[in-house]
C-alpha cells in the first residue's frame, strides 16, 4: 500500500490489555548515532513499522551501512566506508539534522537533505548551525542541502543554547562523542529519549556526565565501539492509550507503562478525572471522568508539546471550557480546524486556545495535518457519536504509531485501511 492511504474509524471502547512499543522520538537518535560507529550496532524493541524508521533505514543503507529487520530487532552493520552525502529524492525527516552532527563528526563532511518532519509553524536549526559551527565546521546551504565540513576532527567547544531544544541537545552529543577534547553542553534538555541516546552512546565508549538541567559534559574519543541497546519505552504511545481507554470508558491495562517519564501529565489527567493505578509495571486504567483541562507545554518534566492535540481532544469531551498553550511552538493547533468538522467548537486568543467542550461530536472527513494532529482525530472518531471518520493522510499517524491497527483490534476497536 503506498503512503495515500486513509483511515475509516469506527466508534468503540478501548479496552483489555496493551503493550508499549520503542519510541519514535529515541530510535531515530539511536539510527543517526550508529552511524559514529562502525562496529554492529543491534537494537532490540525496534519499532520497525514506524514510517519515519523505514525512511531512516533507507537513508542509512544509502550511505553505506546494511540494516537487517527480524521482528522487532534491527541489526545495522558495516557495508562499506561511511559516505558523506545523502542524496535523496524521497521524502525526508527532522532526523536529517542529527544525521548530519553524525556524518561531520565521523567522515569530516556532510550533506543532506533539509530536514522534514512535522509542520509546526516555524522550525528553525539555527542551534544545530551554531553548535556545529562552535565544534570547528563550517556549515552552509547548497540546492535544498545542508552541508557541514571541518578540516580533521570536530574540536570539543563549551555550547550554551539559549532555549532547551531536543534536537539541538541530541546533535551536540551525537557531535561531541568524536570531538578532540571534552564538550560542554550548557542549558540541554534533560528527558527520557536524551537519556537513553547518551546511555546508547555510553555503550558504545563515550563518556558522558549528566549534571542535571545545567550541563552535560561529553568526553569525545577516536572511535566507537558498537553495542546491543534496548530502545525506550514510547511515552507519547502509552499517554494515547491512557486518554484512548478513558474517553471511550474501557477499562485498560498498560504494561511496562513509563510512570517516571510522565509524572506531570498524569498528575494533570489524574486531577482531570483519569483514574489510574500502579500495579507492578503495569498500569490500569478504570473507568474515570472527563473534567476541563487547562495546560501549557514546555520542557520535560512538563507536558511535551507533542501531548497537547491529546489533551484538546480530552478537554472536546468535557463539559465546560478547557485552555491549551502551547509554549514550545506556538499556535500548533491546526488540528482544531479539524476537529472543528467533527463538531468541536474552539476558537484562539493570541497564542491561547480556548475549547468550548461538551458538544456531541460526529464522524466525517478529516485531514490528518501532521502526526499528533491525526491521532487526535482517530481518538474524535471513537467517541463521534454517529457515522464513522475518515481520515485522509493516514500516514502521518503511521510514522510514529508502531502496530497501532493491530494493537486497536486487540483492545476492540475497528479500523479500516483504505487506498
Ligand atoms: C524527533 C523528535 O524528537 N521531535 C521532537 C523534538 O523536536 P525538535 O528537536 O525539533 O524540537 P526542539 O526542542 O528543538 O524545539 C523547541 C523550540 O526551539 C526552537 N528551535 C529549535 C531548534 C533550533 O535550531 N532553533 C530553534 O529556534 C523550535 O522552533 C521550538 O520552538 O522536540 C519537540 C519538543 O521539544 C517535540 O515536539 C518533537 O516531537
Ligand atoms: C513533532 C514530532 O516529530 P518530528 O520532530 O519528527 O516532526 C512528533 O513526534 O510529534
Amino acid at each position: 500500500m503506498s503512503d495515500k492511504f486513509k483511515y475509516k474509524v469506527h466508534p468503540g471502547k478501548v479496552e483489555g490489555r496493551v503493550n508499549l512499543s520503542g519510541a519514535k522520538n529515541s530510535v531515530l537518535r539511536l539510527l543517526a548515532a550508529s552511524l559514529l560507529t562502525d562496529e554492529k550496532v543491534v537494537l532490540d524493541r525496534f519499532p520497525s513499522s514506524l514510517l519515519d524508521v523505514q525512511v531512516h533505514n533507507e537513508m542509512l543503507e544509502a550511505l553505506g551501512k546494511k540494516v537487517t529487520i527480524n521482528n522487532k530487532q534491527a541489526i545495522i552493520e558495516y557495508k562499506q566506508n561511511t559516505k558523506s552525502e545523502l542524496i535523496w529524492h524521497g521524502r525526508s525527516i527532522r532526523n536529517t539534522l542529527l544525521i548530519l552532527g553524525a556524518l561531520t563528526a565521523k567522515t569530516g563532511f556532510g550533506k543532506v537533505p533539509s530536514p522534514g518532519g512535522c509542520k509546526l509553524g516555524e522550525r528553525k536549526y539555527d542551534l544545530h548551525v551554531m553548535l556545529l559551527e562552535r565544534l570547528g565546521a563550517t556549515v552552509w546551504e547548497e540546492d535544498g542541502y545542508l552541508c557541514a565540513k571541518v578540516d580533521g576532527r570536530l574540536k570539543a567547544n563549551d555550547i550554551h543554547l539559549p532555549m532547551r531544544s531536543t534536537g539541538a541537545t541530541e546533535n551536540a552529543i551525537i557531535c561531541g562523542s568524536l570531538a578532540e577534547g571534552k564538550t560542554t553542553v550548557w542549558n540541554p534538555h534533560i528527558r527520557p529519549e536524551i537519556i537513553d541516546l547518551i546511555n546508547f552512546l555510553k555503550n558504545c565508549g563515550v563518556k558522558i556526565e549528566v549534571f542535571g538541567q545545567e550541563r552535560i559534559e561529553i568526553t569525545g574519543i577516536e572511535k566507537l565501539t558498537g553495542c546491543k541497546h534496548a530502545v525506550l519505552l514510547d511515552n507519547m504511545e502509552a499517554l494515547t492509550w491512557v486518554i484512548a481507554a478513558t474517553i471511550t470508558g474501557g477499562q485498560l491495562v498498560i504494561d511496562n507503562f513509563p510512570f517516571k517519564d510522565l509524572e506531570v501529565p498524569i498528575a494533570f489527567l489524574k486531577e482531570s478525572g483519569v483514574r489510574l493505578y500502579r500495579d507492578g509495571d503495569s498500569a490500569f486504567v478504570a473507568k474515570g471522568n472527563v473534567y476541563p483541562i487547562e495546560i501549557s507545554t514546555g520542557p520535560y518534566p512538563g507536558i511535551n508539546s507533542d501531548m497537547q492535540p491529546l489533551f484538546a481532544i480530552f478537554g472536546a469531551l468535557s463539559n465546560g471550557v478547557s485552555k491549551i498553550i502551547d509554549l514550545r511552538f506556538p499556535g500548533r493547533y491546526g488540528y482544531a480546524d479539524e476537529l472543528a468538522k467533527m463538531g468541536m467548537k474552539f476558537h484562539v486568543e493570541g497564542d491561547l486556545l480556548v475549547i468550548e467542550g461538551g458538544t456531541k461530536l460526529s464522524g466525517t472527513n478529516v485531514n490528518a495535518l501532521d502526526l499528533r494532529a491525526g491521532i487526535a482525530l482517530l481518538l474524535a472518531g471513537l467517541i463521534a457519536s454517529k457515522g464513522v471518520t475518515d481520515i485522509d493522510n493516514a500516514w502521518q499517524i503511521e510514522r510514529g504509531y508502531d502496530d497501532l491497527l493491530s494493537k486497536m483490534e486487540k483492545c476492540g476497536v475497528i479500523i479500516e485501511k483504505y487506498n
